[in-house]
């Protein structure tokens, strides 16, 4: 009984699952896990938290991948090691269009790569695409739930700060190579700024795997404000309510891998 380098885990702990529901946020991993049936915590560590538990009675992890592509791409590549096709990541974002309102989803339908880690799978003229079947779950996962989603092209950076184009920082500036750049993606219709979808659907992508992701929205950059306490909450409780209707529609249905 082996166990995968970073998370600590083995092929037999999982039971069989096919899919994973990818979190960022370690803490969020418990709170995903104890709203399906049987979850048991398998592993905690560095970044990594693992929970198995049931959708429908069939098994599936529940796993974080902490920030960015590189420990993501290390938790994708561990968990397709152990028998996982499919991954649906679940996380909060920020919103660069006006029409998108805090607490509002957002599905990506690809993302323009501003990340390190896909580079490493595939050059950079290859998309990064999420898979259709897992993308059209979380659509109508959400149009279940009667929550208001927004589907379509989601800017994935290594940074939170520069490469978001945030000047309120340390040194308040920003290189000549972001700077610009938050209009630029506005003008070309990109809806939103997280840090994990261009490794995961490229990596998925270009492994075969399959992978979607929805974020809840925490903040417009275009209103400037900062949300409180309880918007982060219902984003993020959106969120995880149509991950979890999606990845059911997926594990009953003929389209997961
Ligand atoms: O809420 P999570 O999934 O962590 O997602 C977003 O939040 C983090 C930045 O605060 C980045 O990981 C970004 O992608
Ligand atoms: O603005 C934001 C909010 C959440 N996550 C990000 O990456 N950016």
């Amino acid at each position: 009984m082996s166990k995968v380098f970073h998370l600590g885990v083995s092929t037999e702990q999982l039971q069989g699952a096919r899919l994973a529901i990818l979190p960022g946020a370690p803490e969020r991993v418990e709170k995903i896990a104890h709203c399906l049936d049987r979850a048991e915590h398998l592993a905690s560590q560095r970044e990594f938290c693992v929970y198995r538990a049931e959708i429908e009675g069939r098994p599936v992890v529940v796993c974080s991948t902490g920030i960015g592509g590189p420990s993501t791409s290390i938790a994708i590549e561990e968990l397709a090691q152990m028998g996982i096709k499919t991954f649906m990541r679940v996380g909060t974002t920020g919103a660069i269009q006006p029409k998108v309102k805090v607490g509002d989803l957002i599905i990506s339908q690809a993302s323009v790569r501003l990340d390190g880690a896909s580079h490493h799978f595939a050059p950079g003229s290859y998309p990064a695409a999420s898979d259709f079947y897992a993308t059209q779950a979380l659509v109508e996962a959400a149009k279940q739930l009667e929550l208001k989603a927004h589907v379509g092209i989601t800017a994935s950076s290594d940074t939170f700060y520069p490469g978001q184009e945030r000047y309120d920082t340390y040194s308040g500036r920003v290189l000549p190579e972001w700077q610009g750049s938050l209009k630029q993606w506005q003008q070309l219709g990109v809806l939103n700024y997280e840090m994990e979808s261009a490794t995961l659907f490229t990596q998925c992508a270009a492994l075969g795997l399959q992978a979607g992701c929805v974020a809840g929205v925490l903040v417009n950059r275009g209103g400037g404000e900062f949300p409180d306490s309880a918007s982060i909450a219902q984003a993020e409780e959106r969120a995880i309510a149509t991950v979890i209707a999606a990845s059911k529609r997926l594990v009953l249905g003929s389209t997961h891998k």
